[in-house]
């Protein structure tokens, strides 16, 4: 339903970043994940298609709407909720969401009233809507911003980095949410919590360096290194050598150790025992093929 083609972006300076190089994505309905390191280019690519900038070539379709040719249709049919956004100090939720009803055009006052309603319900904000929202927690403030991203029903959401700095159990919430509304609204969700993409996405991008590197269904992708991965627990030294053996596909502290992960189609020594591929592995490998010379 969402089609991008070719989107490129270079922000202009003394030192010009290439923030986006030639992204082109089909997101059909569903939760998609968007995964990429810091810098990758997520929130970029999220504020091009939420038409708040223009990119320097390609285009964006949502249905048959043109998003460069016809923004004002697109921001209709569209809700964004960015990684940082300002409320106004002392409001509450219940009067931030009927000022903003009423800047997307939800002039019936009976209207404004039941959609607000429902979305304070949703997000589970009903009993602390007359809160204000400067006071929320970091978790309340997310969600408050998820219920004002889905005034005037769009047919997608974007959401960029939501989780970011959430506790877990805020986290949870917030993912169980968005999981509800992806029942019926496509959305695209940008983080670098590989985690809730493998729980909540039925398809995934994973952009670095402005590169789309990978794409497709988190089940086939991890499903496509089956019998390549072999992991062992070794200690710094040895860890230092296989990082720069090039067949490193990460490594992380474990119990005061190094836990290493690497591809090869046989067992590379007697202490590496096969590893059952997960999403971590694809995101790893796929941000790893720009290092190879994907340039
Ligand atoms: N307004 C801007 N002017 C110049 N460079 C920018 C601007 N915004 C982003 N960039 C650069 O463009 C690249 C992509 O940034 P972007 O914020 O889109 O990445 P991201 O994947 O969202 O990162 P993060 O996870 O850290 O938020 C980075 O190198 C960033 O420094």
């Amino acid at each position: 339903m969402l089609r991008l083609s070719g989107v490129s972006k270079i922000y202009p300076g003394k030192n010009p970043v290439h923030a986006l190089n030639n992204v082109s994505l089909n997101v059909p309905s569903g939760i998609f994940g968007l995964l990429g390191p810091n810098g990758a280019g997520k929130s970029t690519l999220m504020s091009i298609i939420a038409t708040l900038q223009r990119p320097d070539r390609g285009s964006i379709h949502l249905g048959e709407i043109d998003a460069f040719a016809s923004p004002r249709e697109m921001r209709a049919k569209l809700g964004y909720l960015p990684q940082d956004f300002g409320t106004y100090p002392g409001a509450s939720a219940e009067e931030l969401l009927h000022y903003f009803a009423r800047l997307k055009g939800i002039s019936n006052a009976a209207e404004r009233e039941h959609q607000i309603g429902t979305l304070l319900e949703m997000v589970n904000l009903d009993a602390a809507k007359n809160r204000p929202v400067s006071d929320y927690s970091g978790g309340m403030r997310q969600r408050f911003g998820v219920a004002q991203a889905l005034l005037g029903h769009p047919k997608l959401l974007i959401v960029d980095e939501p989780t970011a700095g959430l506790d877990p159990a805020e986290r949870n919430r917030f993912n169980q949410i968005l999981a509800n509304i992806g029942e019926n609204t496509a959305i695209i969700l940008s983080t670098h919590i590989i985690e809730d993409v493998s729980n909540l996405c039925r398809r995934i991008a994973v952009i670095n360096q402005g590169r789309i590197m990978a794409e497709g269904d988190p089940e086939k992708l991890t499903a496509s290194l089956s019998g390549q991965l072999w992991q062992a627990l070794v200690d710094r030294e040895r860890a230092d050598q296989i990082s720069k053996s090039g067949q490193l596909v990460f490594r992380r502290i474990h119990r005061g150790l190094h836990l290493v992960v690497i591809q090869s189609e046989t067992q590379p020594a007697e202490d590496f025992t096969p590893k059952i591929p997960d999403l971590e592995d694809a995101y790893f490998l796929a941000v790893l093929q720009k290092n190879d010379g994907g340039n």
